[in-house]
This record gives C-alpha cells, structure tokens and sequence, in this order.
C-alpha cells in the first residue's frame, strides 16, 4: 500500500488533524461537566436535567443544519455524549453527602469541606475507600 494517491494522503491527514482537535475538544468538555457534576452532587441537584438537554438538542439540530450536517446525526451524537456525562453525574452523586434525594426525601445538607471526587472512564475513586495496591 504505498501508492496512495496524494489527494488522499492530504485529505487523511486533514482528517487526522480533525480527529485529534475532536478529541481535544471532547477532553474539555468532560472537564467542565465533571464539574457540573461535583457542584451538582454537592448541592443535591439531580444528575441529568431533561429541560436543559432539550434547548441543546434543538440549538445544536439548528447550528447542523446551517453547517450541512445532518441534524439527526448531530442529535444522536450529542445524546450518545450526554448520556455519559449523566452516568458520570450518577456516579458522583452516589458518592457525595449532598447526593440527589430520591422522592419526597429532603437533600441532605453538603459537608462543606467535601474533598472532589475524582472520576475518569475508569472506576471512581471513592474517598476514605480502599487505598490502592502496591
Ligand atoms: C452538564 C449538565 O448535566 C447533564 C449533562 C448535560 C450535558 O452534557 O450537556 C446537560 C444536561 C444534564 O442532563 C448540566 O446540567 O449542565
């Protein structure tokens, strides 16, 4: 294979710079909601809010179709990334002391000095949990 014409070799390349500010852009993104998240778990907020989600659905549908990018495709990637922020959200919400009530239970009040909890894709660490091996 080292005959690819040299359009391809331009047009791969863009796509590679694309694919990486994606991921970049991605990154930050999770940073800001991760904390949305502790804020939220801290003062017993619930993990996803529904009504928000809408006036993103219906914005980010608009901005595609001005773009020429097919509004269902951007809705269901922006669903697919919303849905793990919330099972991040969750996660840290089983976590907090503020966690979100389940009905008709009152929030319980945030300690104030709760530490954040750190969460990647990978386990959430659980402060005062196990430490680790090794
Ligand atoms: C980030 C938030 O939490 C959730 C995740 C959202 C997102 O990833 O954009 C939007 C609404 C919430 O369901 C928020 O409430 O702003």
């Amino acid at each position: 294979m080292s005959d690819i014409p040299p359009d391809l070799a331009r047009l791969r390349s863009s796509i590679d710079n694309i694919d990486a500010a994606l991921v970049h852009l991605l990154a930050e993104r999770f940073k800001a909601t991760q904390q949305v998240g502790e804020l939220k778990a801290a003062v017993g907020l619930p993990p996803a809010d529904p009504a928000r989600e809408e006036r993103q659905i219906a914005r980010l549908r608009g901005l595609a179709h001005e773009a020429g990018l097919d509004p269902q495709f951007a809705e269901k990637f922006i669903t697919f990334v919303i849905a793990e922020v919330i099972r991040h959200h969750e996660a840290l919400a089983s976590v907090e002391p503020g966690a979100a009530p389940t009905a008709g239970e009152p929030a319980a009040t945030p300690a104030p000095s709760a530490p954040p909890v750190t969460c990647t894709t990978g386990p959430v660490d659980v402060p005062g949990g196990t430490p680790p091996r090794g």
